[in-house]
């Protein structure tokens, strides 16, 4: 499905106070497939993620999605960020329409599956809300909604739990599962977590930095459905161990990755 082509990006010119964030990255991605990226800050997590989403357009080597060269957004792939980042002055439904809104596609049809996402997401009492009546969970839920309204098959996700309380995030952790079994997408997804890494993936890309480069990609070979009960299986923890040798055997002592 996503095909990542001896992928560089250097920011400014190198040797000259630029920045080389990526080099060499080569990675395919299957269909249906959910793949995680984890590794140091800096190390290009986000860039890459921006790269496939066609925002910003590699300095080296080429990414395709179904063999189609990705040259600037694509109505086939839809993105969560971090922040919610909802209209303040929109209904949480307007939200979640926005997209086909921009798409000329706003119809009674978008309206209706705006909705149905919303049940899913538990968040539908909260339709004509604005975002501020909202927690920052339920917010997010919302994003993730609007991220889904125009179906897209594949979810670019730049650590969408990262600022929510640990218990919400392991709640959305199992949430997006629980709709990725319902409507299976390509998800390619970025987290400082270790577990959240693991327990999402089919496999897990762990980055090196300076500059940003696959150091190894981890198959995790567990049973679906899955939940944090898996933490105490063994093929978890092995994943996990082996993530946590390679950031901090070679990074030493500085990291913002979550054990
Ligand atoms: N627009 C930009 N202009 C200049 N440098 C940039 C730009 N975007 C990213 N960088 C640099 O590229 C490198 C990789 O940044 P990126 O945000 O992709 O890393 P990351 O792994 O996602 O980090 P974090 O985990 O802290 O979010 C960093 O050194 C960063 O300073």
């Amino acid at each position: 499905m996503i095909d990542i082509k001896q992928v560089g990006q250097v920011f400014g010119a190198v040797g000259n106070g630029g920045v080389r964030a990526l080099q060499g990255i080569d990675l395919t991605v299957k269909d249906r497939e959910i793949v995680t990226l984890v590794g140091p800050s800096g190390c290009g997590k986000s860039t890459l993620l921006r790269l496939v989403s066609g925002l910003v357009a590699p300095t080296e080597g080429s990414i395709f999605i179904r063999d189609e060269r990705v040259t600037g957004p694509r109505q086939d792939t839809g993105i969560v960020f971090q922040a919610p980042t909802l209209l303040p002055w929109a209904t949480i439904v307007e939200n979640v329409m926005f997209p086909s809104t921009i798409m000329g596609r706003a119809d009674e049809a978008a309206r209706r599956r705006a909705k149905d996402l919303l049940k899913v997401a538990g968040i539908a009492d909260f339709a004509e809300h604005r975002p501020r009546q909202l927690s920052g969970g339920m917010q997010q839920r919302a994003a993730i909604c609007r991220a889904l309204v125009h179906d897209p098959d594949i979810l670019l996700m730049d650590e969408p739990f990262g600022a929510l309380d640990a218990l919400t995030r392991e709640i959305m952790t199992i949430e997006l599962l629980r709709i990725w079994s319902n409507t299976p997408k390509t998800i390619l997804f970025v987290t400082h977590s270790i577990p959240e890494a693991v327990i999402l993936a089919d496999r897990v890309v762990v980055m090196s930095p300076r500059p940003g480069r696959i150091a190894e990609i981890i198959d995790v070979d567990l049973p679906r459905p899955r939940d944090f009960s898996l933490s105490g299986h063994p093929e978890f923890q092995r994943c996990t161990g082996r993530i946590r040798d390679l950031i901090f055997g070679e990074q030493g002592a500085r990291f913002d990755v979550e054990h």
